[in-house]
């Protein structure tokens, strides 16, 4: 996808709205479990009730390489229905890939071409040669963790090394990467006091925002510090969205919340030109 179709969604929608598909068995309604793909069942649900709101979709193939074979299926007819229903919907394979560089070249064309996905979150800890690989595909999009929402990111991502935060170490090496324009940046939520910073260093990117919802992240916060003259975000919920209620009223649930988000987006967003 070209960013301008990005940005015309999010303008349109008034959304930056990423609706997280982490579908669990064990969590959706349980009369979906008589139907013949019930992953596949529950985020075409999904998306259907909550496509208006939202400008991007986020499966973490976590949630689908758990199930093996069928799994991988469910995912791809999930992109397969977002491409064809919503080509203009932007599409994030969360997998968390990066490895050395024959190796990452695979992963990038197995979420670029065979799945048709138009980014894929990667870890940058390998370093550049993990990660140019997927930077060489046109009109795809590399987003990269930089600070995330867990815990665990202060174990080394905070950690100070000659002076600097890793994470804006890691942040500012990045940019001099080849075709380093593709990249997007994920930023928890839960560490919006980082974002003003982090857009010094990078002022045009757009970043990846999870941790709203369910982390306890602020949405408003998020926007006060890491907005830019595009939005330049995506903020992500998952649970928060395809969880809202787990009966037979999953979809309209879902919509509801999708579109309370939505709401409190667009009272930031009404300032883009
Ligand atoms: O890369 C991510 O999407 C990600 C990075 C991060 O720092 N924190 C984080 O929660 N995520 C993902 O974002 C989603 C958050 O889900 P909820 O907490 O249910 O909204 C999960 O799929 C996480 O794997």
């Amino acid at each position: 996808m070209n960013i301008n179709t990005l940005v015309e969604q999010i303008k349109k929608k008034q959304s930056v709205l990423c609706v997280g598909l982490d579908t669990d068995l064990d969590k959706i309604p349980k009369h979906l479990l008589k139907e013949e793909d019930p992953i596949f069942a529950f985020n075409k649900a999904i998306i259907d009730a909550t496509h208006s709101f939202t400008v991007a979709y986020k499966p973490n193939t976590a949630f689908y390489e758990a199930y093996g074979l069928k799994g991988w299926e469910s995912l791809e007819k999930t992109i397969n229905y977002l491409n064809e229903k919503h080509p203009d919907i932007f599409t994030i394979a969360d997998a968390k890939r990066g490895d050395i560089g024959n190796t990452s070249s695979r992963y990038a064309k197995a979420f670029f071409e065979d799945l048709g996905f138009d980014s894929v979150t990667t870890a940058p800890y390998m370093g550049k040669d993990s990660i140019e690989p997927f930077l060489a595909f046109e009109e795809k999009f590399t987003i990269m963790l930089a600070l995330t929402s867990n815990p665990g990111a202060f174990d080394f991502q905070t950690q100070t090394i000659e002076g600097t935060e890793l994470y804006k170490k890691v942040i500012a090496t990045s940019t001099t990467w080849e075709h380093s324009e593709r990249l997007m940046y994920v930023v928890g939520a839960t560490k919006a006091e980082y974002l003003a910073e982090i857009r010094n260093i990078i002022p045009n990117a757009f970043l990846l925002v999870p941790g709203v919802g369910a982390q306890g992240g602020s949405m408003d916060e998020v926007f006060k510090y890491g907005m830019n003259s595009n939005a330049g975000l995506l903020i992500n919920s998952s649970r928060g969205i395809i969880y809202a209620s787990t009966s037979e009223d999953f979809a309209q649930a879902a919509a509801t919340e999708a579109e309370r988000l939505q709401k409190q987006m667009a009272s930031h967003l009404a300032k883009l030109s």
